[in-house]
């Protein structure tokens, strides 16, 4: 059966748009959301909310290919990147480039779609390789492109993208499909999605596609909303790996995209979720240490902060006295009475017992 780049009408993709509509209006809505609860953030907030999208959104894309990296190198990284305080820490040069380029997808998101936009790109998550041949260009090898299943005793190819000598026209016609669907009034999500698609079907580099078409994707937002989007898409992608590949996999061979498209929408509002719920953990925050600061001792402080520094998703299996102890170098009876203190005042959840006793932050905290 021919590849979908063989088809007599690559690259028109076929949607029906009207399958969108509730979509796109949830979505705008939820975009209306976030930039509201963004304007009640304050600064230190607002720096905080940006180190916390842009570490996940790292994160997230480099281990949905099986890329772990350290949450704590991935932030100070970040951090140096948008010119904020950091702890000075070496980091791997992979780190380092998936770093650079987030920060730069999020301040830089208006700079036009160009190829050397891309290559750098490139530059920057190929930092440090050596195993790639053309770092900061298109592939080149002669051998086809082939994606195949991780099974190595029984490989199957899923599909094959355009060959190398096609890669340059291919892209050519992708950033001029690009850059006039942005001045059409095509629906985000089509514009977005498609564009992730169809980046991925001529998957021109040797290594990185997978990165560079999900940066791609919130670029694609952002310069439709003429906005730095906060969105956690690699995140959300990440939630639901299997649903992903088998979106894309659905398009190797045709041209009919609805069911690809609903599943990259549904997959857009998951991620707006996140970032709700993520700028209400970070306003949380904010506002328990207004409201308990004089009530709180150091050691609480202390250990809190650090709670908060775990993310979102907290401590895994929860907070026990052992981690409250570790972190705060105390006895034990006075972890006990500073635990029951945080609970008492409905900061902290407690469940389980004896040994299971774990305490969580009460995300539902009324301040
Ligand atoms: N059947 C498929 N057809 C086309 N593209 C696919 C298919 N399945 C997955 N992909 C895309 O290919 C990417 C992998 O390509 P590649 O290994 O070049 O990128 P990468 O950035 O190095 O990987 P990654 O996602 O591996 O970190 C996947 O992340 C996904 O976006």
């Amino acid at each position: 059966m021919a590849w979908v780049w063989q088809h007599k009408d690559w690259a028109n993709f076929e949607y029906d748009s009207s399958k969108l509509h509730q979509y796109e209006s949830d979505f705008l809505l939820n975009a209306g959301r976030i930039l509201g609860l963004i304007q009640v953030v304050e600064q230190e907030g607002l720096n905080t909310l940006k180190v916390e999208i842009l570490s996940q959104e790292a994160l997230s894309t480099s281990s949905i290919e099986g890329e772990i990296l350290d949450r704590d190198s991935v932030q100070s990284s970040i951090k140096k990147h948008l010119g904020l305080q950091t702890d000075f820490r070496r980091v791997e040069p992979n780190v380092a480039g998936i770093a650079e380029m987030m920060v730069d997808l999020f301040q830089n998101y208006d700079t036009e779609l160009t190829h050397e936009m891309l290559f750098e790109w490139h530059k920057m998550l190929m930092n440090g390789r050596r195993d790639v041949d053309n770092i900061g260009g298109y592939r080149s090898h002669s051998e086809p492109m082939q994606i195949i299943s991780g099974n190595l005793s029984n490989p199957r190819v899923f599909y094959e993208a355009p060959p190398s000598h096609l890669v340059l026209s291919e892209m050519d016609k992708f950033i001029h499909w690009y850059k006039t669907q942005l001045a059409t009034n095509i629906s985000t999500l089509a514009f977005a999605g498609i564009t992730h698609l169809y980046f991925e079907m001529i998957h021109p580099f040797e290594d990185g596609n997978g990165r560079i078409g999900r940066a791609l994707i919130e670029k694609a937002i952002s310069q439709r909303l003429k906005k730095p989007i906060f969105m956690s898409m690699a995140k959300a992608i990440e939630n639901r790996k299997k649903a992903y590949y088998e979106a894309i996999q659905n398009c190797n061979h045709q041209l009919q995209i609805d069911k690809y498209l609903a599943y990259f929408a549904q997959t857009v509002l998951e991620s707006q979720e996140y970032t709700i719920q993520l700028i209400h953990f970070i306003l949380l925050k904010v506002k328990l240490f207004n409201q308990f600061q004089t009530q709180l001792n150091d050691r609480q402080i202390k250990v809190l902060l650090r709670v908060f520094e775990a993310g979102i998703e907290g401590f895994k299996g929860g907070l026990s006295a052992k981690n409250y102890q570790s972190i705060s170098q105390t006895s034990a009876a006075t972890v006990t009475r500073d635990l029951q203190e945080l609970v008492n005042l409905g900061i902290l959840i407690k469940t389980g017992e004896l040994k299971s006793t774990r305490y969580w932050l009460n995300k539902q905290l009324d301040i």
